[in-house]
């Protein structure tokens, strides 16, 4: 609406060229991807509304002379090479590479990542996407994803209109609370959903249009990001409580009312349990550090029992000790205990018998039942006092007490804590009953992992299953012979998890079709595999696995009647397919990173 004739008056009355205004025929993304225009996290609220850029910038308003130091310090900080561990010193460079490429060419950024996915899945995934976080404030080009902040209150349900695609098939949310193992990262854990969704691109071929990365800034508990001038997030403390809960609620109800078919995974949340209570019957979502981490750990478990040459249903007998209560090691207990529970006749006294199987070891040692204030969450796998002490244990045993007394077939790890399992533990671990120990140090990145596959194999001997997290290269034990070293890492269920539930039209996500999702991973491996000590797929393999899990969970929500179709597959063709024909469905629906053809046409 811009008037000439005021334009012309406007330019007499001002003597600084700086002063009159640009005018644009852009709004939105537009203008952010437009280098003569955009100011970046420079653009000011009334801007930011004026323009529909509003949830697409971080929230922090930066000035000019702000952004200038967040860049220089982050071109200086190239000098001071930026290393995660050993491995890979050049680690971040790539990633930013990569970050490159996904801003100019998705389809090619995604070609080279599905042909190289071995290479460079720990780059744009654990453990490189944690440094990524880490250091997002510096790292932050061009804003990808969406923003929401406690001060939008009230506004969600009109920005989620700022966001350009039509569709949106995918959500990935975090409110940076937890990511990986690495704290209270606030706005910068955007970087993670970035991660995730680029693997339901290149894992499970969701159309990396329909995509959505979300950031939920709460605001942060991190003393150091709370003084940082250069941040880029809401600097006061985390909202909790019912002001937190009504935060998400608003959110949830925001974008599912302009797009009812998108799935929400939550990720790294502080609510985790309480939030997936309050949403999982209500809305197509799920959690994937609890749901995701609990079925990939299952997969290996059941995999561990088969490579000591025994049939999955003896389970149940498996003593597992398990290093970690938060919300990832409850998710594996709640959902090992299940299954025990299940293979012995699924009533309440195999329930209870399959609880036996489980010592818990958190920060404050051996979770028992005289354990003060203790976690609800906890409660149910906490000893009782009088068994622990005909085992020579009591509460606040610590790790190393507890593995030596009870000679567990599995030491499971999700605390955070690197080198958790040390010489003392794992020497403790040579003394288990199993003829083929497993120790899974799942915890990420890198530097979190309980122990390396290294210290394994050397300390307690070649014949162990080992797993973790973030991945790890073979061992060479010598005369010819490997130490396979596995990724457990819930990105083998998360992709065909969101890839099932939007092909099958399901409108929530049902425990039957996450145990789906686990039990087919489960038998993946062949036997010969197995045996060799590889329980779960190499991640060369991750569109294969994803395709097979997806289509399990589209068989399991149409056994439950659940699967209500997806665009001209409606319910009733659904029930109709054959299991080799849903697999070719899912293969169907899969997007691959090949150039369209372009034609012109006037809106
Ligand atoms: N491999 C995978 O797929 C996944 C791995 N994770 C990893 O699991 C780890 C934990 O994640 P959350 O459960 O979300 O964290 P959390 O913060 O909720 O829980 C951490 C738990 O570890 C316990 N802990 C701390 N110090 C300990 C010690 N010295 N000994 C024993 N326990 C100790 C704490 O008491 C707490 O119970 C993270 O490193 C994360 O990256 C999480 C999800 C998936
Ligand atoms: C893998 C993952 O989700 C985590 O470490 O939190
Ligand atoms: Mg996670």
């Amino acid at each position: 609406m811009t008037n000439p004739a005021a334009l012309v008056q406007s330019r007499s009355f001002t003597t600084l060229e700086g002063h009159r205004p640009t005018i644009v025929h852009k709004r939105s993304l537009d203008i952010l991807h437009d280098p003569w225009f955009n100011k970046g996290t420079a653009f000011s609220m009334t801007e930011r509304d004026r323009l529909d850029l509003r949830g697409l910038l971080p929230p922090n308003v930066m000035s000019s002379e702000q952004q200038i130091q967040r860049f220089m310090a982050d071109l200086k900080r190239l000098e001071v090479q930026a290393r995660d561990g050993p491995s890979d010193p050049n680690a971040l460079a790539k990633w930013r590479i990569l970050n490159r490429l996904h801003d100019r060419n998705e389809t090619m950024y995604f070609k080279v990542l599905i042909a190289n996915i071995e290479e460079y899945a720990p780059i744009v995934y654990t453990p490189t996407v944690g440094l990524a976080c880490q250091n997002y404030s510096g790292l932050f080009r061009r804003p990808r994803g969406m923003y929401f902040s406690a001060e939008d209150r009230g506004e969600m349900m009109s920005m989620v209109y700022n966001w350009p695609a039509e569709q949106v098939d995918m959500i990935v949310v975090t409110d940076g609370s937890r990511i990986l193992g690495l704290g209270d990262l606030g706005v910068q854990g955007i970087g993670i959903t970035i991660g995730k969704l680029d693997l339901y691109v290149a894992a499970a071929g969701i159309n990396p249009q329909r995509v959505l990365p979300v950031m939920i800034d709460v605001g942060t508990n991190n003393e150091k990001l709370l003084k940082d001038p250069l941040y880029l997030g809401l600097q006061e403390h985390r909202l909790d409580g019912d002001e937190y809960i009504a935060v998400i609620d608003e959110f949830m109800e925001a974008v599912f009312t302009r797009w009812p078919h998108v799935i929400v995974q939550i990720s790294r949340v502080s609510g985790h349990s309480s939030l997936l209570q309050r949403y999982r019957n209500a809305y197509r979502m799920f959690n994937d550090d609890v749901q995701g981490t609990a079925g990939v750990a299952i997969a290996g478990l059941l995999g561990a029992v088969r490579a000591q040459g025994r049939p999955m249903i003896d389970f149940p007998k498996q003593k597992i000790v398990v290093a970690g209560a938060g919300s990832a090691g409850i998710g594996v207990l709640n959902a090992a205990r299940k299954t025990m529970a299940r293979m012995l006749g699924n009533n309440e006294s195999a329930f209870e018998s399959a609880g036996r199987q489980f010592w818990v070891v958190d920060a404050k040692g051996l979770i028992t039942e005289q354990r003060e204030n203790i976690d609800p969450q906890a409660l149910p796998f906490a000893r009782k006092v009088k068994e622990a002490s005909h085992q020579g244990l009591w509460e606040g045993a610590s790790l190393a007490e507890v593995v030596r007394e009870v000679k567990p077939d599995v030491l499971l790890g999700l605390s955070a804590v690197g080198g958790l399992f040390s010489k003392e533990v794992l020497e403790a671990l040579k003394g288990s009953t199993s003829t083929r120990p497993a120790i899974f140090a799942m915890s990420n990145p890198t530097k979190n992992a309980e122990c390396t596959p290294e210290e394994a194999f050397s300390i307690v001997g070649d014949n162990i299953i080992f797993a973790s997290g973030s991945p790890f290269k073979d061992v060479d034990l010598g005369n010819g012979h490997i130490g396979h070293c596995n990724q457990g890492n819930n990105m083998y269920l998360f992709p065909g998890i969101g890839l099932g539930t939007l092909l099958s039209g399901s409108r929530i996500i049902s425990d039957g079709m996450l145990q789906a999702a686990a039990e087919c991973l489960a038998v993946y491996m062949t036997e010969e595999e197995v045996l060799k000590g590889i329980i779960y797929p190499s991640t060369s393999r991750i569109r294969d696995i994803t395709k097979e899990v997806a289509a399990a969970v589209v068989k399991e929500a149409i056994e439950e009647d659940l699967a209500e179709g997806y665009r001209e597959m409606d319910a009733r063709e659904l029930r109709k397919l054959s299991q080799e024909e849903i697999e070719e469905y899912v293969m169907n629906n899969m997007w691959s990173p090949d150039y369209p053809t372009l034609v012109y046409k006037k809106d």
